[in-house]
């Protein structure tokens, strides 16, 4: 079994937990006294965008940091001008949980990722109830009608799906499936490894037009305009932003990194 169909299995089975306590109809009623999903445009002519990301642990990395105040790193991150917050809700591996999310959620005013292992439409219901506007969708665990009707899903109900690939043949499956939003992930989530490179290498695969977010492996500014000059939108970050010490900085020199006047020429 690989690292990500260990973790699949293991989100099925609280998943399971959670449709006997919660029926979806109770979902979709907490999700129609919700707000509407921001528009998240990851597109700006003007500088690549920073998802930053609530990350207490990780298969690769195991503990990064304990995290007791998700909505006041959140909004550290925002002081530091991220475009987005990504939230991990899946428990066994990354520690996280919907109550993060709902967190985050109610204090900050910028779009919000669930980011989890979704295979199922009560997931998507689930992160509209808690106030996601985005939602991660991983090419690599889906068949291909599931995920179509997953992205149709997350549309429908006002939410971007980020749809996200590792190579060639996922690209093309994530355009077929109608993704407007496209991450490419530097870590090979069978081995865990991290290779910079994929994501140079798949960007021009993705039209103009469709959003193209470079995931994991960020360590820096330098990292963000090497992404920027091979096409990025915006890029996820997580690790080096929750073991850095001083996460608004930190965002902030991301985004000062986004918005180099050097990249425009790049960018437009
Ligand atoms: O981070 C992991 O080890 C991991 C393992 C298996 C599946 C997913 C995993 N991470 C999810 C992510 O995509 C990252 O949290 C995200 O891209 C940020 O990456 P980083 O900045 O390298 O923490």
């Amino acid at each position: 079994m690989t690292v990500l169909e260990d973790i699949v299995a293991g989100v099925r089975e609280d998943l399971a937990e959670r449709e006997a306590a919660v029926p979806l109809a109770a979902l979709k009623e907490r999700a129609a006294r919700m707000p509407g999903a921001r528009e998240c445009l990851l597109h700006n002519d003007e500088a690549v965008g920073v998802i930053a990301e609530v990350k207490r642990s990780s298969p690769s990395k195991g503990s990064l940091a304990p995290i007791e105040d998700p909505a006041g790193l959140a909004g550290e991150y925002e002081a530091g001008g991220a475009c987005a917050i990504s939230v991990l809700t899946e428990r066994r591996r990354f520690n996280g949980s919907l109550a993060d999310l709902d967190a985050v959620r109610s204090t900050v005013d910028l779009p919000v990722l669930r980011k989890d292992f979704v295979v199922t439409p009560y997931q998507v219901w689930e992160a509209r109830a808690h106030g996601a506007d985005l939602v991660l969708l991983i090419v690599a665990a889906l068949e291909q009608t599931v995920l179509t009707s997953l992205v149709e899903r997350v549309h429908s109900l006002g939410m971007t799906a980020l749809v996200e690939t590792h190579d060639a043949d996922e690209v093309a499956r994530a355009l077929d499936a109608g993704a407007r939003c496209i991450g490419i992930n530097n870590r090979n989530l069978k081995t865990l490894e991290v290779d910079r490179t994929t994501f140079a290498r798949l960007a021009p695969l993705i039209p103009n037009g469709i959003s193209r977010v470079a995931e994991s492996g960020v360590r820096g500014p330098h990292d963000v305009m090497d992404f920027a000059r091979s096409g990025a939108d915006a890029v996820l970050v997580g690790e080096s932003l929750v073991t850095g010490g001083n996460p608004r900085s930190a965002v902030a020199d991301l985004v000062a990194a986004g918005a180099h006047p050097s990249l425009r020429a790049v960018r437009q």
